[in-house]
């Protein structure tokens, strides 16, 4: 395997260094190359070449935004004999604990990103002959997806563009996760309540304009973390959506103090009807862990589905 990597690389040295570490989905470890430290995940699963295609494209994409700092991609490879390993710039990164407000409003300023690229392009649009578009430009999105599929955990997403975001969140978020529990559980409990649900979702959007917003996609706090300049962001599952499904997956695990919120609402305040939203971006998570770890999500997912038809 290092052999294999060193030759992918094209480095003569490829000295592993620092203890190997595991997240819930993939291995990593970081390495010392020619061109300095790189950090590398492997995974073995059939869909790790996707996962990391999707992960390798959200990492690119959020660097353009110069927003917030997420590791540079260098490579993905598949392995041989089964898997693939997504090989990134190596960070010396400790807990998140004083860049907490720090990230708030770097990740609004993310999530606003996309925002002022449209805003910009009205006014170069208005001014006749001021419009440009190189190649690093980043450009304006107006629909909700993205150019790859990304993996929320190892669960692919639909990504597929999609102008209106209460039909891109409902079918392409919510229906596949229930897709999969009635494959794997065939609860009846769960679809009886999602077939009330999902006719009543578009209330919770009444007078939304929602423009779409470049989201890190999988902001639990084990993807958040500070080196001695800043906070940093790593293994994203991006695409266009709803800048307030970012917020949820955080708040679930019980993380992130309220200095992070009160930065990011100061550039991105709460809208109404925010808190009723909130519990159905929960439920995604709830759903989606119980899709990735088993029954133990079942309760939550209820709760939040009887607690969101009880309040509309
Ligand atoms: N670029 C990097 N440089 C150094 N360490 C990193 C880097 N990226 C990730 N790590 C460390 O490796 C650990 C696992 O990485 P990561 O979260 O990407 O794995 P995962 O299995 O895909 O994710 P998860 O546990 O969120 O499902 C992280 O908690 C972090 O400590």
């Amino acid at each position: 395997m290092e052999i294999y990597l060193k030759e992918k690389l094209n480095t003569s040295l490829f000295t592993a260094v620092g203890h190997a570490r595991g997240g819930c989905i993939s291995q990593g470890q970081s390495y010392v190359t020619d061109r300095g430290r790189v950090f590398v995940k492997i995974n073995h699963k059939p869909e790790a070449r996707k996962m990391f295609d999707g992960e390798a494209a959200s990492l690119e994409a959020i660097l353009k935004t110069h927003t917030v700092k997420v590791p540079r991609p260098i490579k993905v490879a598949n392995i041989p004999t089964d898997g693939a390993v997504l090989v990134m710039e190596h960070l010396d990164i400790n807990p998140l604990s004083s860049y907490a407000a720090v990230l708030g409003e770097q990740l609004a300023d993310l999530h606003l990103h996309n925002q002022k690229l449209g805003r910009k392009l009205w006014k170069e649009r208005a001014t006749i002959g001021k419009h440009r578009n190189n190649s690093e430009d980043v450009l304006f999105v107006d629909q909700f997806g993205f150019h790859v599929v990304t993996c929320c955990g190892y669960i692919p997403q639909v990504n597929e563009w999609q102008s209106d975001w209460v039909t891109f969140f409902t079918c392409q978020r919510l229906q596949p996760q229930m897709d999969l529990i009635e494959k794997d559980y065939g609860d009846r409990e769960v679809q009886e309540l999602w077939s009330q649900l999902q006719l009543m979702v578009p209330a919770l959007f009444c007078d939304m304009e929602i423009v779409p917003a470049l989201l890190h996609g999988d902001l639990w706090k084990g993807n958040v973390a500070e080196e001695p300049s800043g906070p940093v962001l790593f293994d994203p599952a991006s695409f266009y959506g709803h800048s307030e499904f970012e917020l949820a997956i955080g708040k679930m695990i019980g993380e992130y103090c309220e200095t992070f919120y009160s930065a990011y609402h100061q550039k991105i305040p709460r809208a109404p009807g925010f808190k009723r939203r909130f519990k159905l971006y929960q439920l995604f998570h709830a759903l989606n862990n119980w899709n990735h770890f088993g029954l133990a999500y079942r309760p939550l997912s209820l709760k939040l589905m009887r607690h969101l038809l009880n309040s509309l």
